[in-house]
């Protein structure tokens, strides 16, 4: 078992800067007991590949581990969706679902005049029927024989009579022209409009009992056609008390799966995901199948729920079999739809709101669509516009599917009826029923997966699509812009075309918008070596550590972990690289262990002793095992870091990456962690970025100075002999003082100013350059007469200031567009 001593501390630092890895050795000797381990190694498992499906059942296994702390975003969903569908069911009760017309008021008046209730109560004044020819009235038998009449000679007289008394007829009147046939009628026209079909009626009887007598069907009583007045029911009427329910029903279906999407979108804003694809999670496959199957299992409950509710407590609905299925693929494609919208939202508050607001304004325009069609379009046209709206505005969201769903189940604008015959059960799949609702989510559902998968893999994807040959050069092509004075750097890209280091970045080159930012960058990092990539702010060192990641592709060169090239076989490249980001991703309602069981599961570690083992090493190679069961929220800056680091060991990648490690940290935090670092660094190749030259000195045996292009390459202790030796500092209180300093070090050849102070000077020392420490103590004891000055050798920041300046780069500012950060897509 790994044991980590509380010595292995502070004062490693020291001893790091003046070697090459070896000091860790005594440190470490006690990590582990595997004989064939590095000396010193912490002893981890190798992770192995797994499949999407695995990795989606890990990913699965997270959701319930963070639901247990969480489970309030669950609980909501399913229940507005239940509420929201089974409360309003009170508005469906005693509903007739038969396709017979209904009317609404069933009473029925009779139109014939002697019967009609707009004879009786009017009998007086006024009350006379005109009559043309006379008598024509009583042709109709005896059951006219009260009616009161007027006799009228002819058409003329009926139309000035008409004229002239209007104000005081309360019927109308009739008049034939037996001669021509023309006839005539009017009536008392004011509401509630009964007397105008009764005359109707009346003058129908006339013409009806004229025409059988002139064809000689001549009949002992005269045939009358008793006619019946019954209002319309308004077409509305009985179908708003169904669409009082689907209102509700639809707002709670539109709004539900909103709640699917406060997830993901916490895990991508946080970069959560971004750690997960780059810390085994090697294919969004898995990703977003795990999710979808937790967020599913809410589907089928509330699914299952509404449909057991409607079918104990109502028999209005008909097809609850298909209803359930439809609503199932519509938990699941709202599911996917709320992952596709979270992909663009900046935070999971405006994903829900993006997902809520635009499934509420799509159920809106779906209902509206049809309430307007059945009010304003053309009875004859009203089938067909309902049909293309239900069509098209399916395509635009799947709320419209569960909508058209509802209506079908409820019998709504009588979609379950052909014609006044109720359809069969065989027919519930047509197309015009829940067969569309179950086409269109099945077709939905891909095509969103399909879109989240191409968002997070579009660097896979587009790899696969590029002719990498194209764009490879050859590995031993020699860099034609070296100076002279980078010849190490030329010799470090000789070196690494034939060599066998874990990490290898052979001639990466990047252009962002005709912006060459990575140029030519050609280093390798060998086993037990921390290598730190150094450089001014814009640099470069982010773009090309997401280039060793695989989530940038180079426009030229390649690199390759362990033999692999990230360009061509980025996920087995991966399964060897721990990636440490700068920004803290960690979820914060699992505990530190349950961080490590997840990624440890991720990288294919077996359950059990096999991952247990991993997890307790790890924890305690970086302190971290007081904090087992800590929520990782609750962890303090540096204990986080700490936490980044455990996840991207667990494993045991190669290649560690880790950006920016202690930025941020205090400094007895910062040594602490660097400490660690060490402690788990033997056996490893491992890249840190940061800016802080006490940090690289501390941790690094290897240096490389990057601004776009690699400007010097090799270990501290090459570098300071390479670019500054020593240096020598005059205390000056004078101007005086400071003059004679300036004189007496122009006499030393090869001296010369240093950046920061104008009395530090920079004095090459070494092998070859005709000058030793003696002396060089000898010609400021004896030439200089100071009463104090300090000669120390140059630090790696000296020799960082001056390669800089000899290549006359400039820092970039940073302005508020740059693309920062871990995440990328
Ligand atoms: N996706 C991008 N699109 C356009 N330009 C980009 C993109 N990513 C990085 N850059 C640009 O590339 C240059 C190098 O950026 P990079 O982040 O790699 O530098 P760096 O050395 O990591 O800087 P720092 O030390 O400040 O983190 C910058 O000018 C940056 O604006």
């Amino acid at each position: 078992m790994a044991r980590q001593t509380s010595t292995a501390s502070v004062d490693g630092t020291e001893k790091s800067i003046s070697s090459s890895g070896g000091v860790y050795q005594p440190i470490l000797a006690e990590l582990t007991d595997d004989p064939f381990a590095p000396p010193g190694a912490l002893q981890l498992t190798d992770g192995r590949p797994r499949s999407p499906l695995s990795q989606a059942l890990t990913i699965f296994y997270k959701r319930a581990l963070v639901a247990r702390r969480s489970w309030l975003t669950p609980l909501l969903a399913v229940l507005i969706a239940v509420c929201g569908s089974c409360i309003p069911l009170v508005f469906l009760s005693g509903q007739d679902t038969t396709c017979a017309t209904q009317f609404e008021n069933e009473i029925v008046i009779p139109l014939y005049f002697p019967d009609s209730p707009i004879y009786l109560p009017a009998l007086g004044p006024g009350t006379q029927i005109l009559e043309s020819p006379p008598n024509i009235i009583a042709t109709l038998g005896t059951t006219s024989s009260f009616l009161q009449t007027e006799n009228i000679p002819d058409n003329a007289t009926f139309v000035s009579t008409i004229n002239q008394d209007y104000l005081n007829l309360t019927f109308g009147g009739i008049s034939i022209d037996l001669q021509t046939g023309d006839s005539l009628f009017a009536w008392e026209a004011s509401p509630p409009g009964l007397t105008g079909p009764t005359m109707m009626n009346l003058v129908t009887n006339i013409l009806y009992n004229r025409a059988l007598n002139q064809s000689g069907n001549v009949a002992s009583t005269p045939n009358l056609i008793y006619a019946n007045y019954a209002a319309f029911p308004h077409l509305a009427a009985g179908t708003l008390v169904d669409l009082k329910w689907v209102a509700f029903f639809g707002a709670a279906m539109a709004v539900f799966p909103a709640f699917f999407s406060l997830y993901v979108s916490r895990e991508r804003r946080s970069a959560v995901q971004a750690m997960q694809l780059s810390n085994g999670l090697s294919d969004p496959v898995g990703l977003w199948i795990g999710h979808l199957l937790w967020d599913s299992i809410f589907s089928v409950i509330l699914a299952t729920i509404i449909v057991i509710v409607f079918a104990a407590t109502t028999n209005q609905f008909t097809g609850l079999g298909f209803f359930w299925v439809v609503l199932v693929l519509y938990g699941i494609v709202g599911a996917l739809f709320a992952y596709c919208v979270s992909l663009f939202m900046s935070s999971p508050l405006s994903s829900f709101a993006a997902v809520a607001g635009y499934q509420i304004v799509m159920y809106t325009l779906y209902l509206g669509g049809y309430l307007l069609t059945l009010t304003y379009a053309m009875t004859s046209q009203s089938g067909t516009i309902i049909t293309i709206i239900h069509f098209t505005l399916s395509m635009l969201s799947p709320v419209a599917s569960v909508m058209r769903a509802a209506f079908v189940s409820v019998n709504l604008f009588s979609l379950l009826c052909d014609g006044t015959t109720p359809v069969t059960t065989t027919l519930l799949a047509d197309i015009m029923r829940y067969g569309s609702p179950i086409l269109y989510l099945s077709v939905y559902g891909p095509v969103l997966f399909g879109i989240l998968i191409w968002a997070d893999s579009g660097s896979i994807l587009t790899r696969r699509f590029l002719d990498t040959n194209g764009h490879q050069v050859r590995m031993d092509e020699p860099q034609a812009n070296f100076e002279a004075n980078r010849q190490d750097v030329a010799a470090e890209a000789r070196a690494v075309a034939s060599s066998n280091d874990a990490l290898r970045l052979l001639h990466l080159t990047k252009t962002f918008e005709g912006n060459k930012v990575v140029d030519d960058v050609s280093y390798g990092v060998s086993r037990d070596t921390i290598f730190a990539m150094l450089g001014p702010n814009g640099a470069g060192k982010t773009t090309t550590f997401n280039m060793i990641r695989g989530d940038i592709i180079p426009d030229r060169g390649d690199v390759f972990i362990k033999g692999t090239s990230v360009l061509t076989s980025p996920r087995i490249a991966r399964l060897s690289l721990g990636v440490c980001p700068q920004f803290t991703a960690i979820d914060s309602q699992l505990t530190v262990r349950e961080h490590l069981l997840i990624y440890g599961r991720l990288k294919g570690l077996n359950r059990g002793n096999e991952l247990k083992t991993n997890i307790e090493a790890l924890m305690i190679a970086t302190s971290l095992h007081m904090y087992a069961d800590r929520l990782a929220s609750q962890l303090s800056g540096g204990n986080q870091r700490k936490l980044s680091l455990a996840i991207a060991l667990i494993g045991n990648p190669s290649v560690v990456l880790i950006d920016e490690f202690s930025t941020g940290i205090d400094a007895k935090m910062k040594r602490d962690m660097w400490s660690t670092l060490r402690n788990v660094a033997v056996g490893k190749a491992i890249v840190i970025t940061t800016h802080s030259m006490e940090e690289a000195s501390a941790l690094a045996n290897k240096v490389g100075i990057i601004s776009k292009q690699l400007l010097a390459v090799g270990s501290i202790d090459d570098l300071i002999s390479r670019y500054a030796t020593y240096q020598v500092h005059f205390s000056c209180p004078t101007r005086e003082d400071v003059t004679r300093a300036q004189v007496l070090m122009s006499r030393i050849p090869g001296s010369r100013l240093a950046d920061d102070v104008a009395t530090r000077f920079e004095v090459p020392v070494h092998e070859g350059s005709g000058l030793t420490l003696a002396q060089l103590f000898h010609i400021l004891s004896s030439q200089g007469d100071f009463q104090e000055y300090s000669v120390e050798k140059a630090t790696l920041e000296s020799v960082f200031l001056k390669v800089i300046r000899e290549n006359n780069v400039m820092e970039e500012d940073n302005s508020p567009g740059r693309r920062r950060g871990f995440r990328l897509w």
